[in-house]
């Protein structure tokens, strides 16, 4: 990995925010990620040179600091590792305060060969510097589709029939809402009203202007994380519940009740994880939970799992997780390459970056070493112009009940409809 140096931020009497350093790189057609760790304030921008995005296998090792984006249809088989990761590498890497207020940027000593890209940046950043970010987000419409829980309902009742007759465990199917805004929203104000909304998710907004496509999310799911210390992190998360009482009101975690259907739903997530450390002999992981999870507007069962990397003496333990647990049962199923194909059989699109992975790879941490966060592509939508597509699904076992898988699906919407239909009032 080479050495990354620091540029001397701009002279001019604003420092640039972030809207600016991602309209720039909108303005030239660069892929750009931003996000928010989970429980930190900083955000953190990255723009790439590449136009055309590479695909990569992610080496946590090899990659040098860049962000990931996979595809949910990215599973490693015996023979092939598969290559279709996005992957953004840090040409440019801007540091933002909570305010979004730059506060230090870097880019790579090697990428000299960018300097005409980086003088192109540099001259469009001045020429937006001190403009006015926008504060109001355009309203949005649902777009009807008055056959979309029926057709959820049927796939979920043909699922519970294949889960009694043994095919498989645990299968998540997914479904999509459609909303318009009036005008082409700006993802980084969407970006900002989640960060406040949720400061315990992971948020991101990603630029793929190959695909015309910006994807949002909040996602409380850690796939694998691997800190400046070695410490490897995952998490199994299913069964989900709103976080709030019928009357409105707030539930603690300490309440909330979970059924046998949920708990079992979340063992086989867990189940899922241990195979993974068995297939590689690891025995040494610390297992914490299952315990109540509060994301958002809704509760989930989580049990966090902990290695430290260097006390096994296992440096690559991520990359060898990563390629072993995605896509995880909380969001494909069990036996995995069964609940793969019945998936495939049955939603009518393509999931694209829903239930796949991304995060920072290799990026400085606040101690200035780095550090690599992947997390489960939930809770996030596909904004192309004015229209956002919304995924969300629901983890089937054979005791599921079709109506009910629906109504999570619902609520699993709202975590982000909720923020970007959010209209303050005159006097809020
Ligand atoms: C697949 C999703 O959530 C997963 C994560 C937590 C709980 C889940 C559940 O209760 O079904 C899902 O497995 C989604 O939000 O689209």
């Amino acid at each position: 990995m080479q050495p990354a140096i620091v540029v001397d931020i701009h002279h001019t009497a604003l420092q640039p925010t972030s809207v600016e350093y991602w309209e720039t790189a909108l303005t030239l057609g660069f892929p750009a990620a931003l996000w928010r760790l989970p429980y930190q304030r900083d955000k953190h921008l990255i723009v790439s040179f590449d136009t055309v995005l590479p695909r990569v296998a992610v080496d946590l090792e090899e990659l040098p600091a860049g962000f990931a984006l996979s595809p949910f249809d990215n599973l490693n088989s015996d023979t092939e590792t598969p290559a279709k990761t996005l992957f953004l590498r840090a040409d440019i890497h801007a540091r933002f305060s909570e305010t979004g207020h730059l506060i230090a940027e870097k880019h790579d000593s090697q990428t000299s060969k960018f300097d005409q890209q980086i003088t192109d940046f540099q001259r469009f950043l001045t020429q937006k510097n001190g403009a006015t970010s926008p504060t109001v987000l355009p309203a949005l419409t649902v777009l009807p589709d008055p056959d979309v829980q029926a057709q959820f309902e049927r796939d979920v009742a043909e699922a519970i029939d294949a889960l009694q007759r043994g095919e498989f465990r645990k299968v998540v199917l997914s479904r999509v809402k459609q909303v318009q805004f009036a005008d082409v929203p700006n993802a980084v104000l969407l970006f900002d009203r989640l960060c406040e909304a949720y400061p315990t998710a992971f948020i991101s907004a990603v630029s793929v202007p190959e695909r015309g496509q910006i994807w949002i999310s909040a996602t409380p799911e850690r796939l694998v994380s691997q800190d400046a210390d070695g410490i490897f992190k995952t998490l199994s998360l299913a069964g989900t519940q709103s976080a709030r009482h019928p009357d409105g009101t707030a539930k603690r975690a300490a309440d909330a009740l979970w059924s046998q259907k949920e708990i079992e739903e979340q063992a086989l997530v867990s189940r899922y994880i241990i195979e993974c450390f068995k297939k590689i002999r690891l025995r040494e992981y610390l297992e914490e939970g299952p315990k109540t999870v509060v994301a958002g507007n809704l509760m989930h069962l989580g049990s966090h799992f902990t290695v430290d990397t260097q006390a096994v003496r296992y440096p690559q333990l991520g990359t060898v997780m990563l390629r072993l647990l995605h896509p995880t049962s909380a969001v494909c199923g069990m036996p995995r390459d069964r609940a793969f194909a019945f998936i495939e059989q049955h939603e009518t699109y393509d999931r694209e970056f829903y239930a796949g992975f991304l995060g920072p790879i290799n990026i400085d941490a606040a101690d200035s070493r780095p550090a690599s966060h992947l997390f489960v592509h939930i809770r996030c939508m596909k904004l192309e112009g004015r229209t956002a597509t919304l995924y969300a699904g629901a983890g089937l076992t054979e005791d599921s009940d079709p109506t009910r898988e629906w109504l999570e699906t619902e609520m699993k919407c709202q975590t982000l409809l909720s923020v970007i239909s959010y209209q303050p009032t005159a006097n809020s």
